[in-house]
């Protein structure tokens, strides 16, 4: 018995009126084999059981689809994994439909910031992973001016770097500022990145000089405080980041270089400056997070810090922004920016949000979240799967393998049914670490029927592979 999968077979179909690829979405068969797709072949109606003696799973009129690429989690192992850890955190993927993830250098400790300590985290992460995962190395100032260092973490096989140009929340992985990024990109853009294909990731925020010291009389359990602190703290950093970014044109200085801006928030000057360096050629890309798709600070209570994050979440009418550029295409990507903590640190019982930890507890809900409340805002199917397959796999250079269903990738897939809602309440099973998380208590559309990673079931109707059968996703040396 094979116990990486609920369904111990190597070889099968499955068979639906939906199943997503890049050429539309068609009522087909696809062959599994080994752990690839083998074939997709249009079929107006399921074979019988089995076709020469090769079992047919029939999911009817549930979509099949790429499986979701989450490439913003944290995880926080080693060393945090009390806030989550690779066996629950890829539980929850697991049950959310994510297929692959890619874990953030921060959070844990130590933090992800060289060859070494990538090689500490692949070796905490061993048969733990219920999905694949890969890794995201950190650019701190202390390695930033060392392309010795970011080389071998790079040829370790980190998919990219990541940066934060304001203070993190954990005081081991230091800000690099605008001029560390600077020089970083006059320095490395080419012998690192370009060399290696792989983009630097920046967390795009800045601290306003006077803001948060005016906000010590307000009121922490408004949500407005919090607001307030952080009121354009995206645009100045964005317009650092695109200026430092200008030569990754085709034929700048910079070219084969990449720039990437995660979990964008604000929806007005940010996206006209990143709309503007993408027509002018920039290579940059951008992700928004499904927290800020499906929220707004109208609807967040005094105390409730389950919400807080940063950036933060902002007005219904940004929210509505964001949706627009959604339609517009102007997005790469989405991503969870799963950065749990245990709830005593969220500060329930106060709601301080000033004191409260800054992150998001969503990675289980992403799917269901995302095409919930991209209903009202005419989101497609093929959309969705872009943005969560496409879009990342590209961005974490796994598109080769993953991403898209085509002969010759990976069988990663999930099955769900976006017409069937589910509530998340007591009796709804949550695999995070934590339970403390802004969908509790919502109705979502987009129930996940199975997950199937490599061409094993590891996730079907609440239940989980007995032995977790993940990988670890190394970008391959260049020597
Ligand atoms: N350290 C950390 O995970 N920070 C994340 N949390 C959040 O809300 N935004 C972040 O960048
Ligand atoms: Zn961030
Ligand atoms: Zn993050």
């Amino acid at each position: 018995l094979d116990r990486c999968s609920l369904l111990p077979i190597d070889h099968f179909f499955l068979f639906s009126k939906r199943v997503i690829t890049p050429a539309g979405i068609i009522s087909a068969s696809v062959e599994i084999d080994n752990g690839k797709v083998v074939s997709i072949l249009e079929r107006q109606e399921a074979p019988s059981k089995e076709i020469n003696g090769v079992p047919v799973m029939d999911y009817g009129n549930a979509v099949v689809m790429p499986g979701l690429i989450d490439a913003h989690v944290h995880l926080n192992e080693p060393g945090r994994e009390e806030w989550e850890g690779f066996v629950t955190g890829t539980m929850a993927a697991a049950a959310g439909g994510v297929t692959s993830l890619v874990d953030m250098p921060l959070n844990s400790f130590p933090t992800t910031t060289s060859s070494e300590l990538l090689k500490l985290k692949l070796a905490s992460a061993a048969e733990k992973l219920m999905v694949d995962v890969g890794f995201w190395g950190g650019l701190v100032p202390e390695n930033a001016a060392n392309l010795t260092i970011l080389d071998e973490l790079l040829d370790t096989g980190a998919l990219g770097l990541k940066s934060f140009m304001c203070p993190s929340g954990i005081n081991d992985f230091p800000m690099t500022t605008g001029q560390h990024i600077q020089v970083f990109f006059q320095e490395a853009a080419l012998p690192v990145l370009a060399k290696y294909g792989r983009p630097l990731l920046v967390h795009a925020e800045k601290e306003q000089p006077g803001v948060k010291s005016s906000q010590v009389d307000k009121d922490p359990r408004l949500y407005s405080t919090h607001l307030e602190s952080r009121p354009n703290s995206e645009q100045e950093a964005i317009r650092e980041l695109l200026d430092v970014a200008k030569d990754t044109a085709p034929g700048g200085k910079a070219e084969g270089a990449r720039v990437h801006i995660v979990h964008l928030s604000d929806a007005d000057e940010s996206i006209q400056m990143i709309k503007k360096a993408k027509a002018q050629g920039l290579n940059v890309s951008v992700e928004t997070c499904t927290h800020y798709l499906a929220f707004s600070s109208d609807n967040i209570g005094d105390g409730d810090t389950r919400y807080k994050c940063a950036p933060p979440i902002r007005s219904e009418l940004n929210r509505k922004k964001l949706w627009s550029a959604v339609n517009d295409d102007f997005f790469d990507l989405l991503s969870s920016d799963h950065s749990p903590s245990p709830s005593d640190m969220k500060l329930p019982e106060e709601g301080d949000f000033m004191r409260a930890w800054g992150g998001i507890s969503s990675l289980q809900f992403v799917l269901p979240a995302t095409w919930t409340a991209g209903i009202p805002h005419g989101l497609t199917l093929e959309k969705l799967s872009n943005l969560w397959s496409r879009g990342p796999a590209k961005l974490a250079n796994i598109y080769s393998s993953k991403g898209s269903l085509e002969p010759g990738k990976d069988a990663d897939i999930v099955v769900w049914d976006p017409e069937s809602s589910f509530v998340i309440d007591e009796n709804y099973t949550i695999f995070h670490k934590h339970k403390l998380t802004p969908y509790a208590g919502q109705t979502l559309y987009g129930r996940v029927i199975a997950t199937i990673v490599r061409g094993q079931h590891v996730y079907q109707e609440g239940h989980h592979a007995t032995q977790p059968c993940g990988k670890v996703l190394l970008a391959k040396s260049t020597s």
